[in-house]
């Protein structure tokens, strides 16, 4: 039975292919959502749990979303920009992290005040007119689809403005970054402005549970009575940690949900008090 309290599904956009693809649907499928198999696939209706699913072209998803087209969507916070779509993130999500940069050819360019009457070759035309209109740096911006790294050594443009991830693109070309960063990007969740579809806010807890569940590990361990006081200072959980007896008299077993980084940490301080049989597990999701 639909969850859908209007009979109207949730529509949400997921990206068809590129960088952001595999994780926004591995996200979702550990949300409980059903998923496309193959990558042919347009659309997926998950009935049971009232939504619809479109898998659309990352750059496109903002636009069909600020529309009102479609209720929610997973895309990059720097397409998100690019698009100036009306449309809002509502969560960042961990995965397809990038940054934003000019670059030049090696060693010819060291800050913005290099770039007036340059041209600037980009896919992302409206993050990089905002950024120069800010900054009234006046520059010429020639737009391509893709590939922009090759556009200096074929005399289009004099720099680039571009996504950089590992940096091995721009190493190969010769190239390198220069002045501030433009931006900081990785996959967010984004909805429209305004009135939301009924059910977006039961999908965005099941999100936010798998993010959750992601960032957070279960710990236990069994400790004598007497330094349980310290040890649940050290593992006080999200509402308070589970205390049960043990069988063992003057001891007990505690039960906390602990952050995972630093979790490995937590266990050598524990130790170090007197407790043992300390079990870290996976949480595959939660609501808090
Ligand atoms: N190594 C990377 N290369 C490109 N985009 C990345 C990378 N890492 C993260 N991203 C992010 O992924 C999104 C771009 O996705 P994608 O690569 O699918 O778009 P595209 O470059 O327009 O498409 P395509 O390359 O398939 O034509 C942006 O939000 C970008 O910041
Ligand atoms: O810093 P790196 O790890 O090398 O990654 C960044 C490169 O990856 C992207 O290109 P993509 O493969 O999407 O091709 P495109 O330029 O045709 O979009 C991006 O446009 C850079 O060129
Ligand atoms: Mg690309």
């Amino acid at each position: 039975m639909s969850q859908s309290s209007t009979g109207a599904l949730l529509r949400v956009a997921v990206p068809n292919k590129g960088a952001l693809s595999v994780a926004a649907t591995e996200i979702l499928r550990e949300s409980g959502y059903r998923q496309r198999r193959d990558s042919k696939e347009l659309a997926v209706t998950d009935a049971d749990n009232g939504v619809e699913f479109f898998y659309l072209r990352p750059r496109d998803i903002a636009l069909y979303v600020g529309s009102g087209t479609l209720d929610a969507g997973i895309t990059g916070r720097d397409l998100l920009l690019d698009s100036r779509a009306d449309a809002k993130e509502v969560r960042a999500l961990g995965f397809g992290r990038s940054r934003f940069h000019f670059a030049g050819p090696a060693g010819r360019y060291a800050s913005l005040a290099d770039l007036p009457g340059k041209r600037i070759a980009t896919s992302y035309t409206g993050v990089v007119e905002a950024f120069l209109d800010e900054r009234g740096i006046d520059a010429s911006v020639i737009r391509l689809d893709g590939a922009v790294e090759t556009s200096i050594q074929l005399g289009v443009a004099d720099v680039i403005a571009d996504v950089v991830e590992t940096g091995s693109t721009l190493r190969a070309a010769g190239l390198e970054t220069f002045g501030e960063q433009i931006l900081e990007s990785e996959a967010v969740l984004v909805t429209r402005q305004g009135e939301q579809h009924p059910d977006f806010e039961i999908f965005r807890r099941r999100v936010e549970g798998v993010l959750t569940a992601r960032s957070y590990v279960m710990m236990d361990y069994d400790i004598p009575s007497e330094h349980v006081q310290a040890a649940v200072a050290l593992t006080p959980g999200i509402e308070s940690p589970t205390v049960s007896p043990l069988h063992r008299e003057g001891w007990v077993a505690v039960r906390a949900m602990v952050p995972r980084t630093g979790s490995q940490r937590l266990m050598d301080a524990l130790f170090e008090l007197g407790a043992r049989g300390i079990l870290l597990t996976d949480i595959h999701a939660c609501r808090l």
